[in-house]
């Protein structure tokens, strides 16, 4: 029989994983309390924009293998549940909220009267696993063969289902051989195309998961650091990282500079993770994540203070036009977005600020109701004193530097990203600065 899955908690991360274990042949039910989300979800169409999504999801709601709920009774009698709920940033502090997570175990343990997997793919601080483990153990009707594992999720937004389905490796955090075999059959298909398991306890599964997260914001904040060296030598960043990259043991990947990480998950992880350490009495080891966090941070001043310099000085009767809302491309999530702080940060000073993405409009209307949100980037550009690239979406990067030159009211472009080819911007008469860049 098919195995049937559950996937508690159904936003970025489990709309995604759900779509793609029915895509792997399992009979899936998703779990949300949110109502909205379900209904859309249930319609075929996504409330995120995740490429591919809605014809996966389309295709697996009609041949039956895929289905939404708000009722977690629903995910009764499944053999593996997925925990894919939201771990945020504490309000009022660093670490990390573990509400969703515990409700989420307290609703799913009444349900679990036969032998069945919990599945963590949350990103949680160390330890966390090991608590809801003894929760579900005292709680579940089926004792010890309700059992949890942990199973840290490394996908990237805008390449989600790709990853989902090849995913680079896969870690296992299980307590008994009989999990490590249920994973590895759920994970079948994507083992037998050569996709490496590191199979490991608990704790090293949670932490594998918030290092790899620590390390890829280090590379970001290092070139960003060199970046802001380069920029006053006269040397090129871009040049440089391609030379870095060069060097296997660096590699070329996450060493683009510009206005930095942003999204719900690197820059709270990094947080969560200096939070975690303290709590374990290790804060003094994770110092340099401090510091990644604020060159990080450093970015988006950066970016507020030379658009300030280049619109001569104040910003109160200044138009800026800021093209992207989104923390990267081929995503609409907003969520801690460098683009936006940088726009808040200007109309905060009195610029007249107008936004255009091609997908993240809805989103960032929500957070910040009070800039103005353009059409086109014909519109956002119009009568502009600066135009600022902070997302490169591929047609951003391939905007005419002359067509835009005959709507704005002064040629100044802030390349946020280094994504455009600052010479031909120039030749057109623009004022052009990337960051870091000549
Ligand atoms: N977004 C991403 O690309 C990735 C996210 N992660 C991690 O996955 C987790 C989820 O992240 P996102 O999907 O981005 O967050 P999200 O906020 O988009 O989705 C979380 C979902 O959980 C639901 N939820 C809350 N309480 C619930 C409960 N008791 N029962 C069932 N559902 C509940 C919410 O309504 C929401 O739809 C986080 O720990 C994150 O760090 C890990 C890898 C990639
Ligand atoms: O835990 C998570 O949620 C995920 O976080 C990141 O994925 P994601 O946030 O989707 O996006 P990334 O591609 O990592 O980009 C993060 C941010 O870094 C920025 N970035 C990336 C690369 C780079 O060279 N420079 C740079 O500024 C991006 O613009 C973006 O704002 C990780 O790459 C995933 O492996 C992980 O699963």
């Amino acid at each position: 029989m098919r195995m049937r899955v559950s996937v508690i908690g159904t936003g970025y991360l489990g709309s995604v994983h759900a779509a793609g274990m029915a895509e792997l042949g399992y009979s899936v039910v998703g779990i949300d309390p949110d109502a909205d989300k379900i209904a859309a979800l249930s319609a075929g169409s996504a409330p995120i924009f995740e490429p591919g999504l809605d014809e996966l999801l389309m295709r697996h709601l009609r041949s039956g293998s895929l289905r939404f709920s708000s009722d977690v009774e629903d995910a009764a009698g499944a053999d593996v549940h997925f925990v894919c709920v939201g771990t945020p940033q504490l309000s009022d502090g660093l670490g990390a909220d573990l509400t969703d997570i515990h409700a989420a175990i307290d609703s799913l343990a009444p349900l679990l009267d036969r032998p069945s997997l919990v599945v963590g793919k949350s990103t949680v601080p160390v330890g966390t696993a090991h608590q809801l483990s003894d929760k579900l153990a005292r709680r579940a009707p089926a004792g010890a063969d309700a059992e949890l594992a942990w199973n840290p999720e490394f996908l990237r937004e805008g390449r989600a289902i790709e990853d989902t389905l090849r995913p680079d490796r896969l870690v296992f955090g299980v307590n008994s051989e009989r999990a490590e075999k249920i994973l590895r059959e759920l994970y079948g298909t994507a083992i037998a195309g050569g996709t490496p398991v590191v199979v490991t306890d608990l704790a090293t599964s949670e932490l594998v998961k918030v290092s790899a997260n620590a390390f890829l914001a280090t590379k970001i904040s290092f070139i960003n650091a060199i970046a802001e060296v380069a920029e006053v030598s006269g040397a090129d960043i871009t040049s440089l990282a391609d030379a870095l990259g060069y060097d296997d043991r660096i590699g070329r990947k996450f060493l683009n500079a510009g206005v930095g990480f942003g999204g719900g998950c690197l820059p709270k992880d990094l947080r969560a993770f200096m939070a975690r350490a303290g709590e374990l009495g290790v804060a003094d080891a994770l110092t340099l994540l401090g510091e990644v966090d604020a060159i990080n941070l450093r970015q988006r001043e950066r970016v507020v203070e030379l658009a300030q310099r280049l619109a001569g000085g104040s910003m109160i009767g200044r138009r800026v036009a800021v093209l992207g809302a989104a923390f990267k491309p081929h995503s609409d999530d907003v969520r801690d977005s460098p683009a936006l702080t940088i726009a808040g940060q200007l109309h905060l000073q009195g610029a007249d600020v107008a936004v255009f993405d091609p997908q993240a409009m809805e989103k960032a209307r929500v957070i910040y109701p009070t800039l103005e949100y353009a059409d086109s980037v014909v519109d956002a550009c119009t009568g502009a004193h600066v135009v600022l690239l902070l997302t490169e979406w591929p047609e951003f990067r391939e905007l005419d530097p002359a067509e835009l030159g005959d709507v704005v009211a002064a040629r100044v472009v802030v390349d946020g990203r280094n994504c455009l080819d600052g010479n031909a911007w120039r030749a057109a008469g623009w004022t052009y600065r990337g960051l870091g860049r000549r």
